[in-house]
């Protein structure tokens, strides 16, 4: 075990595509959405904290999500649940995880492995960011690409380049470039090209590479989080903070970090295929669910003690009461029946989910957000 090598957990997501589950006040992580025993969160602690040890794990979250955070990772530390007034995007919740474990660790190497992804073989992922950490040291930025499943206009894509050669990773090639979410027609060139891979959101560096990176790219952003890191363990924590939290850009780690790193040629690939999904939407999730890979069952009951009633029906119910849920010839299908929201769709239109959300917003439907 590398004893400098922590994992930031950024828990932060809207994850508006899993709307009514996944809400302002209970995030897609806090969720099992699986049906594992566990949330998003608690599996992703299960895969990291046996690969950095559990006293290197760092959760980044809203204020508001402390004590549910808390109490559902019971074996970490208060003082590494780093707790946001407000949601500034994934550069400032990595940045300031990354500034403050540098001041107790100056050669942290630092991984960020997002709260709310999936990964089927954890062997494998394991091996994977064993690899990623021995490419770190060469002072690089270093990603994990996933073979694509298909042209998905959900992820990110990396532009892969020649094979590096390196000491304890035998499969790092350089990443020439990122391309984050792009049209369907050019995510459709990229996949056959065979020369690009899905961005899993994973981050490998030596804290002091990130840092570097972070402070020439974007300077503002830089100097507010070093004055809240500067300030986090003394009495003046709480007046920096929101004195200078409100004033930061909101902006994403991929554009402030992952993008000129790459254009600078300073970034790493690590080929993995682990079973990873980003659990985006409904369909992912009765996908995930599947036993048998590309074979539907019926439908999919998750949570509460519904009575499922299908008849020549698939898909997948989510219901948090005891309401007897009855489906009759309806392929497909998403239902997910909470309090105050009742859900339909269908698996294709799984991704239109956050478009409800965004109508309820404008009618001023808060409550429900
Ligand atoms: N603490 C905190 N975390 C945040 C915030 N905003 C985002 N995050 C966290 O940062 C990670 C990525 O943010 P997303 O907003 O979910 O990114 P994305 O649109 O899905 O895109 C990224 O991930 C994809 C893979 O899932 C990539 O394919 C894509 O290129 C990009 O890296 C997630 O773990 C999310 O919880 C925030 O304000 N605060």
């Amino acid at each position: 075990m590398n004893t400098h090598f922590h994992a930031i957990i950024p828990a932060g997501g809207s994850g508006t595509r899993l709307w009514p589950l996944s809400r302002r006040a209970t995030p897609k992580f806090l969720h099992d959405v699986l049906g594992l025993g566990r949330s998003l969160i608690q599996a992703t602690w299960d895969r990291v904290a046996p690969i950095v040890g559990e006293d290197r794990v760092w959760v980044v979250t809203g204020e508001s999500h402390f004590d549910q955070v808390a109490e559902q990772l019971p074996h970490i530390a208060r003082a590494q649940i780093i707790a946001e007034p407000s949601p500034k995007d994934s550069a400032a919740a990595i940045g300031l995880a990354a500034m403050i474990i540098a001041r107790e660790d100056p050669d942290a190497i630092v991984g960020s492995f997002s709260a709310d992804h999936s990964i089927t073989n954890v062997d494998e992922f394991r091996l994977v960011i064993d690899q990623a950490v021995a490419a770190a040291e060469t002072g690089d930025i270093v990603t994990i690409g996933i073979m694509p499943r298909n042209p998905a206009t959900a992820y990110g894509y990396i532009e892969t380049g020649e094979l590096l050669g390196l000491d304890g990773a035998p499969t790092a090639r350089r990443a020439l470039a990122f391309a984050e979410k792009p049209e369907a027609s050019t995510a459709r060139q990229y996949v056959n090209s065979g020369r690009y891979r899905w961005n899993a959101g994973m981050f490998i560096a030596k804290a002091s590479s990130l840092l570097d990176i972070l402070a020439e790219e974007d300077p503002p952003l830089y100097s507010g989080l070093a004055r809240i890191a500067e300030a986090w363990d003394t009495p003046d924590h709480d007046e920096v903070l929101s004195a200078v939290w409100p004033g930061l850009e909101k902006r994403a780690i991929d554009y402030v970090v992952a993008e000129p790193a790459a254009a600078a040629g300073r970034v790493i690939v690590i080929p993995g295929d682990f079973g990873w999904d980003d659990v985006g939407d409904f369909d992912s999730v009765a996908r995930l669910r599947q036993p048998v890979p590309g074979e539907p069952r019926g439908v999919i009951s998750i949570g509460g003690n519904t009575d499922l009633l299908e008849v020549d029906a698939s898909g997948v119910v989510f219901s948090e009461g005891p309401r007897t849920v009855a489906i009759v010839g309806l392929e497909d299908l998403v239902v997910v029946d909470t309090d105050d929201v009742l859900l339909i769709t269908s698996r294709s239109h799984a991704q239109d989910v956050k478009k409800a959300v965004s109508v309820a917003g404008e009618r001023g439907l808060d409550e429900l957000l």
